[in-house]
């Protein structure tokens, strides 16, 4: 039997992409809610209970409503792309590449919080280091971003498309979450490991999918006499082994004459680089990734293959 696979908020940004993802696999069955039934609480509660693995690509509240509609029926596993429970004991982050045990966490849990997108940029820089005892747990650390406007789900997607919108955005790039309360901080600090509450700047750019995230770090506040060939080794080791997250050489990143946040779009992979100049005691370490494919529906479907026990 095909394990039954249903996406709650299936016509949804993420939602929406997940089934795409899935859409010409021949090993799953996919349980698909009428678009106009979508918010028809009892129909939903019949595919949750149906289904083997269910994908909650709802907001937050609505993901745990339906946590509660499963509560005690175990043999429908979850996957949650909200952020309702990243940080809950209960739940396994769903970061394979977190660190060693992070896989095989995935594999045996039945309740899988799937990462943010703009987390999942900043927690692959900033662990690994952590792990390696380069940077400090003190360390304050700070995160500036910027993202496609799909990162704001349906609601931005048509504040940016269309000028008709009651509250059209006109603008093509702006900063958000200025009072520094981004609801991804707590994810951010528990799994990146920080002591400090880092500071998150976020922005959202007139494209629809991509991002960069930037971690900038002075090196002489860091472990040790540490160089960018140090960092940039502490990253390689970390991630040897698997190919989704990919740390760009140092020859390649001092290259660049410039970043497109779009380069990764569409694609499953994120690819962290080590900017700066070799005893210049600064680095910026930055990644680069889709927001809805490793930062969303791509992770999704990875976890999905985990818990499934095909990857
Ligand atoms: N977009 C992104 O890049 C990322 C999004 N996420 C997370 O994924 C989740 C979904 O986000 P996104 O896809 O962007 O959002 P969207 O607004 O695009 O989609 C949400 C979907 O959920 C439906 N929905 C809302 N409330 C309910 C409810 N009470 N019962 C049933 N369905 C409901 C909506 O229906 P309706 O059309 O009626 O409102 C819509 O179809 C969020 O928690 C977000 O944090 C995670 C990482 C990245
Ligand atoms: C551009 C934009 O608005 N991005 C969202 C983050 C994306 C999202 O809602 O999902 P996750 O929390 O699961 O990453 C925000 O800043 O709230």
């Amino acid at each position: 039997m095909k394990p039954k696979i249903f996406i709650d908020g299936e016509h949804g940004t993420t939602g929406l992409q997940i089934r795409t993802r899935l859409a010409g696999r021949g090993d799953l069955e996919v349980l698909s809610i009428p678009e106009a039934e979508r918010r028809n609480k009892d129909l939903r509660a019949d595919f949750l209970k149906e289904a083997d693995v269910a994908i909650l690509c709802l907001p937050d509240d609505a993901s745990k409503e339906a946590v509660s509609i499963l509560e005690g029926h175990n043999s429908t596993k979850i996957i949650d792309t909200s952020t309702a429970h990243r940080v809950h004991p209960d739940w396994v982050y769903g970061f394979a590449e977190l660190d060693r045990a992070q896989r095989q966490k995935t594999v045996d849990a039945r309740l899988v919080a799937n990462p943010g997108c703009y987390p999942t940029g900043a927690i692959s820089l900033v662990r690994p280091l952590r792990d390696a005892g380069i940077l400090p747990g003190d360390y304050p650390v700070t995160v500036n971003a910027v993202s496609g406007y799909t990162g704001g789900g349906k609601q931005m997607i048509a504040q940016m498309e269309n000028p008709d919108s009651p509250d059209h955005i006109a603008a093509n790039h702006f900063l958000y979450a200025m009072p520094l309360k981004h609801k991804h901080v707590p994810e951010l600090q528990t799994h990146g490991h920080l002591e400090r509450k880092p500071i998150f700047s976020p922005s959202v750019g007139r494209f629809p999918q991509g991002m960069i995230v930037q971690v900038p770090l002075f090196t002489d506040d860091l472990n040790g006499n540490v160089s960018m060939q140090d960092i940039q080794a502490a990253l390689s080791a970390h991630y040897e082994g698997q190919s989704i997250v990919q740390v760009v050489p140092l020859a390649e990143s001092a290259m660049l004459p410039r970043l497109d946040p779009e380069e990764l779009r569409d694609t499953d992979i994120m690819k962290l680089y080590v900017f700066g100049t070799e005893g210049q005691g600064q680095v910026n370490l930055v990644a680069l990734l889709d927001n809805l494919g490793k930062g969303a529906s791509g992770a999704a479907v990875q976890n999905l293959d985990l818990m499934l026990g095909n990857a």
